[in-house]
């Protein structure tokens, strides 16, 4: 198998960039063609020792907050053709859960998350860099209606965490990497014209390998 080519997904929280990944996977299930999604958000550090009340006080928006060391050893496998054990993540708990899932590699990977277009050692493994470029006020408004209905959070709480870390570390880490993007995409996960142009860039770079 040649080597997979690695997509990778980035923008705020609340951009969309899960949206469009869902979408431009359903463009590729349409043509029977395997893709393997990664999230960032997976390779959060565990935080088990931490009590609740730690965990709930710390910056999830710092690149340090990832491991980002196994998502490089992840992308690595991948592209040698090798099965990963995928980690999983509870937002509610602030912390890894025990199972993994076994993830074999796919012509197309795509990565997506908020930190994946600011860290020096993820971003030579990419072969397309995709912003999602959405107002951070529509950001905040999806994030605050998503967390409270999926993620176990409060008003105030979101509000909170957006004043102090959130927004702050969009400023200093987010918005700088969109500036390293091949593509930036607005209008959020439901652009079909950036999900077509984009499909097709990787169908013909799947024909040239
Ligand atoms: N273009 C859009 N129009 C309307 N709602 C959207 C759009 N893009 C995303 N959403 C919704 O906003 C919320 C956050 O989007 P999501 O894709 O999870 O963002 P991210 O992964 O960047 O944090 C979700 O509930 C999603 O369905
Ligand atoms: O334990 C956690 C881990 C992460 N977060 C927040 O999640 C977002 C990133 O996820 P998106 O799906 O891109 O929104 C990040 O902004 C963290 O603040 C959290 O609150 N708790």
């Amino acid at each position: 198998m040649a080597s997979p080519l690695i997509i990778a997904i980035a923008g705020a929280s609340g951009s969309g960039k899960s949206l469009f990944t869902e979408n431009l996977l359903n463009e590729f299930a349409q043509q029977g063609r395997p893709v393997q999604i990664l999230r960032e958000d997976h390779y959060y550090r565990a935080q088990d020792h931490l009590p609740m009340q730690e965990r709930e006080k710390n910056n999830y928006d710092h690149p340090k907050a990832f491991e980002h060391e196994l998502l490089v050893k992840h992308l690595l496998d991948l592209k040698d053709g090798k099965s990963i054990e995928y980690p999983t993540y509870c937002y509610k708990t602030h912390t890894r859960l025990p199972n993994r899932e076994i993830l074999d590699s796919a012509p197309v990977i795509i990565v997506e998350g908020i930190m994946l277009l600011a860290s020096p050692d993820l971003e030579p493994l990419y072969d397309v860099k995709i912003f999602v470029d959405t107002p951070l006020d529509i950001c905040l408004l999806r994030r605050i209606k998503r967390d409270i209905a999926e993620r176990g959070r409060t008003l105030d709480s979101v509000a909170n965490q957006y004043e102090s870390t959130v927004k702050p570390m969009y400023h200093q880490f987010i918005a700088p990497s969109r500036f390293t993007a091949d593509v930036i995409v607005t209008q959020g996960g439901e652009n079909y014209i950036a999900l077509d142009v984009i499909k097709s860039h990787i169908q013909q770079a799947l024909l040239n390998e």
